[in-house]
């Protein structure tokens, strides 16, 4: 009789997770220690150049880390064994870049605290009563940080609202939940005609104002602070009512007050804009009702890591948890509004374009 071995089970998903942590670091080091600008510009150095470079008192913990940073896919190195940027890290991690992520890097995961106390808000439901201070001051810092990529997103679907006959001459252009103002200047440098209405949280509004005067739209935007579901707005009607990335991080019942609040506000002719990381439709608890069959729903969650970790995020430090796309069409379905089309402008940003059920599209 010949007895059965089993392969081992790998322990790789379990080092994969741990080791995200100190990816996590890695690059945040790197930012903080300036080693992309260090090599910005097509710049090569060896480990010593690099050490000097950054101030680092030895060369041997800079190579570790640019060691590191190059299994990470994040640098690369030449023939001659000097350090280099790979196209991935001129375009996102140098400050100087108009795609910048080097802030996101740092303000991306939320308020810190909200993990190690992230046992305690699922048992809860929700985040600490303590945590919403931590969160109030984040928002301000965020807000910068995201512009860069928002602009490039705004930017792709200002132009395709056009392409699709739903940008009229002189838009009027509302965005409830407006941090950096990036959508909005976006929108209103694309007509000259374009006015706006954005809605923010009283301490993240500077930041908007910032954005709107560098983009020279200031005077064609009304700044307005507060709840964007209680806040009185200047206009009945918009042409575009943006709403982007605070669906997830509101509570099912006011994410759902919301989308209707911006629906009725674009009415028969305008188009509600949603930019979102939806994580994939939420299984039912009754397995025979569940029409997603588990292999697929494995697949689809795999698929879904990144959407699904910035769920993740957000529920540690929010009272929202995500959004799904099933949740979005149910809830303009409810408005009399459905989902027209899903984009996806730039990797990673999904956005989509809900309208009034019977408005056909004229492009
Ligand atoms: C992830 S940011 C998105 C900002 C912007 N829409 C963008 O995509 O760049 C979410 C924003 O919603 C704002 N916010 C959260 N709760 C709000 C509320 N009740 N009323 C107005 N703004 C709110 C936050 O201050 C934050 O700037």
């Amino acid at each position: 009789m010949t007895a059965t071995v089993s392969a081992p089970v790998s322990p790789t998903p379990v080092w994969d997770v741990i080791n995200g942590f100190s990816s996590y670091w890695a690059l945040r080091t790197a930012l903080d220690l300036g080693v992309f600008d260090a090599l910005a510009g097509g710049q090569a150095r060896d480990g010593a150049e690099l050490s000097r470079a950054v101030g680092a008192a030895d060369r041997a913990p800079v190579t570790v880390l640019a060691d590191t940073l190059i299994a990470l896919g994040l640098l690369t190195s030449d023939d001659d064994g000097r350090y280099r940027l790979n196209a991935a890290a001129e375009r996102y991690l140098t400050s100087g870049s108009p795609a910048s992520m080097a802030a996101l890097v740092r303000h991306s995961p939320g308020p810190a605290r909200s993990w190690p106390e992230l046992a305690h808000t699922i048992r809860r439901g929700s985040p600490d009563p303590s945590l919403a201070a931590e969160l109030a001051a984040f928002y301000p810092e965020l807000a910068p940080a995201t512009a860069p990529t928002q602009a490039a997103v705004a930017a792709a679907v200002g132009h395709e609202l056009e392409r699709r006959g739903r940008w009229p001459d002189a838009p009027v252009i509302v965005d409830l939940g407006c941090g950096s103002g990036a959508w909005l200047a976006t929108l209103l440098a694309q007509s000259p005609d374009a006015t706006g209405v954005g809605v923010e949280l009283p301490d993240v509004l500077p930041v908007a104002e910032r954005t709107a005067a560098e983009a020279a739209v200031r005077d064609r935007l009304t700044l307005l602070g507060g709840d964007y579901l209680a806040v009185a707005l200047p206009v009945e009607r918009a042409d575009v009512v943006v709403l982007a990335h605070v669906l997830r991080a509101e509570p099912a019942e006011r994410a759902q007050r919301l989308l209707r609040r911006a629906i009725e506000l674009a009415g028969p002719d305008g188009v509600v804009v949603v930019a979102d990381y939806p994580r994939p439709d939420d299984a039912t608890d009754d397995a025979a009702t569940d029409d997603v069959p588990a292999a697929d729903r494995t697949a689809a969650c795999a698929a879904a890591k990144h959407e699904l970790l910035l769920s993740l995020t957000v529920l540690a430090s929010t009272p929202g948890a995500g959004v799904t796309v099933a949740a979005l069409r149910d809830w303009a379905g409810a408005a009399g509004a459905e989902l027209i089309t899903a984009l996806e402008p730039i990797p990673r940003q999904h956005v989509y374009l809900i309208a009034a059920a019977d408005r056909t599209e004229r492009s």
